[in-house]
């Protein structure tokens, strides 16, 4: 997956649009939802199952069986609409499309044809945080309501069919044809995949095909082709590359370019067959289904109710009094016990304790995760609380222990669980981790030089950089000081003696 996308990446910083051949995308996106039952059965959703252990009689298509629309697969699509800014329709209808596959044995698929649940949506692009030069807006055509079919699978020289995945609740997000360029399809899928992972509509994995994109493309005005079934942004982002360039080989052989329906091997578009019209499907309104009706302020209702959208918690998290730098930001969006953490962590440093919010930051976000980092142990956030961390910082504070202290000591609770629970200032004296505060500060002085001297001493290439100019690297003379007084002298402090020593400003 990382090497998918780090490909795409560099795809990214080599491509480069033709302003001689102009580019026009709209997407189609299919997105499962999160519901405990599927669309129209009370058969559960399921995802790693046994093939064919999570089916009931309509899912295979029995005859006689019938559809019931599942409420909550409703509900989230109205979640769905409302966040893209939709028109929610009061009046939404469910038709039949025919086509003939091995795993859909219904002969025809449960979509919203003529009447979506929603229309007319958009969703804001945004240069700060989407990595696109300048905002964007994308307008959707509409949202509907459909079922997903099973699955083909090739076993050696068998086709098998797992109908576990037939009737699973989709909605189908129709963008119009705004794309204009292809960082902007990227900015698309990437934030549209955050929302809806957000919102609880969907799992958000494009890996497990929760997600599916067909993206439309034209050149200069041509007819549109559509690439099928694309599983991940990095897919999406190299057909659509491979696609505008083959159009535009196309055209400069003076070739006509055929709506039609391509699939994407990983290197290449293929074709799979001319665009069907509207006509092939013999759409029909499904007859076995009732009208569905919503109350005219439902969007209002579920607007009130929404959490945050991801761009107002980054933007919140990169603004004053947090000041997170956007990748960090970003990290702790994707983490939501981490970012609870956090901000519990943040207030009481910042308000109680009065500490500024930069330093706040590096403790949770250098100092905690780091720590977790070098014994090796998964970040855990409910191993040291926020309390517990601010008892440490309060020590460091107080003049207690020193920063590098308070690094052993972090890691010593990591690694000894047992020991959060005893009262703190045990701890540092069993790790003898307090200032040597009984030393005169003569005494302490003298120690302090004889230790750096011999260091001194013993380092002569670092000193003889340092003295070509390399100041930066006296930190590894600090460094080894404080590794050798186990951090209970502040680093500031051999800073002084050995810029004094080296005669180094
Ligand atoms: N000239 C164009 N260039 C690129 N994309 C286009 C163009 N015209 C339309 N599109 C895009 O094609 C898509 C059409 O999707 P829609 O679901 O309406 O129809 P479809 O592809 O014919 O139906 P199906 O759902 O059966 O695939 C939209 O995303 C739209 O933005
Ligand atoms: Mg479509
Ligand atoms: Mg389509």
């Amino acid at each position: 997956m990382l090497r998918r996308f780090s490909t795409s990446v560099r795809h990214l910083k080599k491509f480069q649009l033709d302003p001689n051949y102009k580019f026009k995308c709209g997407l189609e996106i299919h997105t499962q939802l999160k519901t405990k039952y599927k669309l129209f059965s009370l058969s559960e959703t399921s995802f790693n199952e046994a093939p064919n252990t999570k089916v009931s009689y309509f899912d295979i298509g029995l005859p006689g069986s019938q559809p019931k629309l599942n409420p909550e697969a409703l509900y989230l699509a109205l979640v769905a609409a409302t966040a893209f800014n939709c028109d929610i329709q009061s009046f939404s209808t469910f038709d039949r499309k025919h086509y003939f596959y091995p795993d859909q044995p219904l002969g025809y698929q449960i979509t919203q044809h003529y009447h979506p649940i929603a229309k007319n949506g958009f969703v804001q692009l945004n240069s700060k945080f989407d990595g696109i030069e300048s905002d964007k807006i994308i307008n959707l055509e509409q949202v509907q309501i459909e079922q997903d079919t099973g699955k083909t699978v090739n076993f050696d020289d068998k086709i098998t069919i797992d109908l576990n995945r037939s009737n699973t609740p989709l909605i189908e997000v129709v963008t119009k044809p705004d794309f204009e360029d292809i960082k902007q399809v990227r900015a698309f899928v990437k934030k549209y995949q955050m929302l809806v992972s957000h919102l609880g509509i969907c799992s958000g994995d494009m890996e497990t095909g929760a997600i599916r994109v067909d993206a439309n493309i034209s050149v200069n005005g041509n007819d549109r082709v559509e690439i099928k079934n694309l599983g991940s942004s990095g897919e999406v982002v190299a057909a659509l590359q491979y696609e505008y360039r083959r159009q535009i080989g196309e055209i400069q052989k003076g070739n006509k370019i055929v709506q039609e329906t391509r699939g994407w091997d990983g290197a290449t578009t293929v074709s799979l067959r001319r665009k069907e019209n509207a006509l092939d499907y013999r759409y029909v309104p499904d007859s076995e289904l009732e009208v569905v009706r919503v109350d005219e302020n439902i969007g209002k209702k579920i607007q009130e109710k929404l959490p945050d959208l991801p761009d107002t918690i980054l933007e919140r998290l990169t603004s004053e009094p947090y000041n997170l730098t956007l990748n960090q930001a970003r990290n702790l969006f994707n983490e939501p016990l981490t970012l609870q953490y956090y901000l519990s962590f943040f207030k009481i440093y910042t308000e109680d304790l009065k500490q500024p919010s930069k330093s706040a930051n590096n403790w949770v976000l250098e100092e905690l995760i780091t720590s977790f980092a070098k014994v090796e142990h998964p970040f855990d956030v409910t191993l040291i609380t926020p309390k517990a961390l601010i008892e440490i910082a309060q020590a460091v504070l107080d003049e207690g222990i020193s920063l590098t202290a308070a690094r052993i000591l972090l890691r010593h609770l990591i690694e000894n669980p047992a020991d959060i629970d005893r009262p703190l200032d045990e701890v540092i004296e069993q790790l003898d981790l307090h200032k040597p505060s009984s030393i005169s500060k003569e005494d302490l002085d003298e120690a302090i030089t004889d230790l750096c001297q011999t260091i001194i001493e013993e380092n002569e290439k670092i000193v003889q950089n340092i003295k070509r100019g390399q100041v930066n690297a006296v930190q590894s003379l600090i460094g080894k000081a404080m590794k050798e007084t186990q951090g209970k002298i502040h680093a500031k402090e051999f800073k002084q003696k050995f810029t004094e020593l080296l005669g180094i400003n």
